[in-house]
C-alpha cells in the first residue's frame, strides 16, 4: 500500500506568503527559506499575481496582509485547494463563521486563524484564561508601534473574549467600578465587558499587560515581542500542523502541548 510521504529535508512542504513585503511577510519568508522542511514557492503582496501561488504549487499560505483583504484572500486559496495559516487580525465571530461555511465545501482543508503566534503571548492568553475565575476585576493594556493598522489588537480583543468567557463559565459577573468618565474613551473600549486600552509609540513593537484586581491584590501578566523573530517558531509550527488539522483551527494554543 502506498503511503503519504513524509515531510523532511527531501519532500519540504511548498509554501507561499501573502503580504510577503510587509513587516511580518518579510521575515516569515525568511523563516521558511530557512527551515529545512519547507520550501518558500511564492511570495506575493498587494497589487501581485495570486496565481503565483498556485503556479509554484504552494500547499499552505501564510497571510500576513490586512484586516480588509484576508477575507478574500482565504477564499481565494481555498477555491484553490490551499490551506492557510492567518495572522492577519480583525476577525470577529461573523468573520469565523464565514471562514466555517466555505469550509463546510472543502472539507479536506485546514485554516488557522491566530491572534499571536509568540509563544509568551499564547501562553500570557491561557495564564488570563486561569486567573479570570479568581479576581472580580480585569483590564486589558496593549501597546504597538505607531505604524499598526488597527486597534484593539487582535491578541488584546481575544484575551478580552477569552476572560469573560472564563468568568461566564464560573457564573461571576463582570467586575463593577464607580467611576463616571468625564471624557469619552477615558476608560478605554470594552470588549465582552473587559476594558481593552490601546497604547501606539515608535519604538514599540507588540506588548500587553493583563491587569487582575481583587481583595487587596493585583496580578499583572505582561508579554513583550521585542523583535518579530519572536512571532516565526510559532507560524512554522502552524504551517507543519495545518495540512494534518481540516477544518478551522482558532489560536495556536491548539498546536501545542500547553
Ligand atoms: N498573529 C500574529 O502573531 C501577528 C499578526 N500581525 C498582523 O498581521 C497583519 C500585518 O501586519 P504587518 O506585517 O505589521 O503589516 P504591514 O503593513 O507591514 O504588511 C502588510 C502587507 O500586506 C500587503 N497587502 C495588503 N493587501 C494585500 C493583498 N490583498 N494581497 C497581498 N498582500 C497584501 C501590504 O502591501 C503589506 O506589504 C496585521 O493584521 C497585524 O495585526 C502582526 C504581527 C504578528
Ligand atoms: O500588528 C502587529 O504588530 C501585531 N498584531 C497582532 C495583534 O493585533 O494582536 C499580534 C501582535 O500583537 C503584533
Amino acid at each position: 500500500m502506498n503511503q503519504p510521504a513524509s515531510r523532511g529535508v527531501d519532500n519540504p512542504i511548498r509554501v507561499g506568503v501573502l503580504g510577503a513585503r510587509g513587516r511580518m511577510g518579510t521575515q516569515v519568508c525568511r523563516a521558511v527559506e530557512d527551515a529545512p522542511d519547507t520550501r518558500l514557492v511564492a511570495a506575493v503582496d498587494a497589487g501581485e499575481r495570486m496565481a503565483d501561488l498556485t503556479d509554484g504549487g504552494a500547499e499552505v499560505v501564510v497571510d500576513f496582509t490586512h484586516p480588509d483583504v484576508v477575507l478574500d484572500n482565504l477564499r481565494f486559496l481555498l477555491e484553490h485547494g490551499i490551506h492557510a495559516v492567518v495572522g492577519t487580525t480583525g476577525f470577529d465571530q461573523a468573520k469565523l463563521d464565514t471562514v466555517r461555511g466555505w469550509l463546510g465545501e472543502h472539507p479536506e482543508l485546514g485554516v488557522l486563524v491566530a491572534p499571536n503566534f509568540a509563544l509568551g503571548a499564547v501562553l500570557a492568553m491561557r495564564f488570563a484564561q486561569q486567573a479570570a475565575r479568581f479576581y472580580s476585576s480585569a483590564e486589558v493594556i496593549e501597546l504597538h508601534h505607531n505604524r499598526k493598522a488597527d486597534a484593539p489588537s487582535g491578541t488584546a480583543a481575544h484575551t478580552a473574549r477569552v476572560i469573560a468567557q472564563a468568568r461566564a463559565d464560573a457564573g461571576l459577573a463582570p467586575g463593577a467600578d464607580a467611576t463616571t468618565s468625564e471624557l469619552a474613551g477615558a476608560r478605554g473600549a470594552r470588549v465582552d465587558d473587559v476594558p481593552v486600552h490601546s497604547v501606539r509609540l515608535p519604538g514599540l513593537v507588540a506588548h500587553e499587560e493583563i491587569l487582575f484586581g481583587g481583595e487587596g491584590e493585583t496580578l499583572t501578566i505582561r508579554h513583550d515581542s521585542l523583535d518579530r523573530t519572536s512571532f516565526m517558531p510559532g507560524v512554522l509550527v502552524a504551517v507543519r500542523s495545518i495540512p494534518g488539522r481540516p477544518g478551522l483551527t482558532v489560536g495556536l494554543d491548539q498546536m501545542l502541548d500547553l
